[in-house]
């Protein structure tokens, strides 16, 4: 059963988006008549994707392929600027952990507000409040406002909403690293333990060790394209031999 699906899906970013939007700046040059579009880049191009349900897919490529805006696609956290994305399941990006939290409030009502924005009701989520905040090693946090927490608690708190139930599509940007050693081994064992399941699994890494090893399947991006799909180990060579 097919799990993701991507047709033809192109993205283009604005390259200033990163930095900070002068507004005055920019109010001041259209006054003048100077404005100009910000230049935009086609960071991904054309891709189709099929993923089966339980397949395990590593995906490679050099600084800047696209890799991780590939995963924020799928993860529906950057919309496509053309063609389809279409996730079946229940998913689990782990990736800008946190990003989705508001800082004022306290860490039990983000872990209401964190759940509904990954597809969980509102009574399914209280459920589940206490072990999120035993795995997250939280429960004295409970009604200290997210900023008061380390970014390490932050990170570990995303961690455990997103994979209190196991989920059936997992998203992983790099190895891991959240939080200190210990935690970072009680993460470890949760995700070797979904790896060992059905859930299908996207991971990004530069470790080809770990690609070879770990994925049934390998896609290399090269600059937003999908260069090659297919074995890991013969998707790793062709990028190994590409490179050296
Ligand atoms: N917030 C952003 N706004 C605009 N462009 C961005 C933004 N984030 C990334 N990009 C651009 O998108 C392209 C792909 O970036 P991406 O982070 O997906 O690459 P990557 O393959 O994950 O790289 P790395 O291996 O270095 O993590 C790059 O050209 C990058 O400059």
């Amino acid at each position: 059963m097919e799990s993701i699906r991507l047709d033809q899906v192109c993205l283009w970013r604005r390259t200033q988006e990163e930095f900070s939007y002068d507004l005055k700046k920019t109010l001041l040059s259209i006054f003048e008549g100077k404005y100009r579009q910000p230049p935009k880049k086609l960071v991904l191009d054309k891709i189709d994707l099929v993923v089966e349900k339980g397949e395990k897919i590593g995906i490679i490529g050099s600084n800047g392929a696209g890799k991780s805006t590939l995963l924020k696609v799928i993860s529906g956290i950057l919309q496509p600027t053309t063609g389809n994305v279409r996730v079946r399941g229940q998913i689990a990006p782990l990736i800008e952990l946190g990003a989705g939290f508001d800082s004022e409030i306290s860490v039990i009502d983000n872990i209401l507000l964190y759940g509904v924005l990954l597809g969980f009701s509102r009574a399914e989520m209280k459920e589940r409040v206490g072990s999120i905040l035993e795995f997250a090693e939280l429960e004295d946090y409970r009604f200290v406002p997210v900023k008061g927490l380390s970014s390490g608690m932050v990170a570990r708190l995303g961690f455990a909403i997103a994979t209190d139930i196991q989920p059936e599509i997992l998203i992983l940007d790099e190895v891991l690293s959240v939080g200190d050693e210990s935690f970072r081994n009680k993460c470890q064992k949760r995700i070797d333990k979904f790896w060992d399941s059905h859930v299908t699994i996207l991971v990004v890494s530069h470790s080809m060790d770990f690609i070879e090893k770990s994925c049934d399947q390998a896609i290399w991006l090269s600059k937003g394209s999908l260069k090659l799909a297919g074995d890991s180990k013969e998707v790793v060579k062709s990028y190994l031999d590409s490179v050296t």
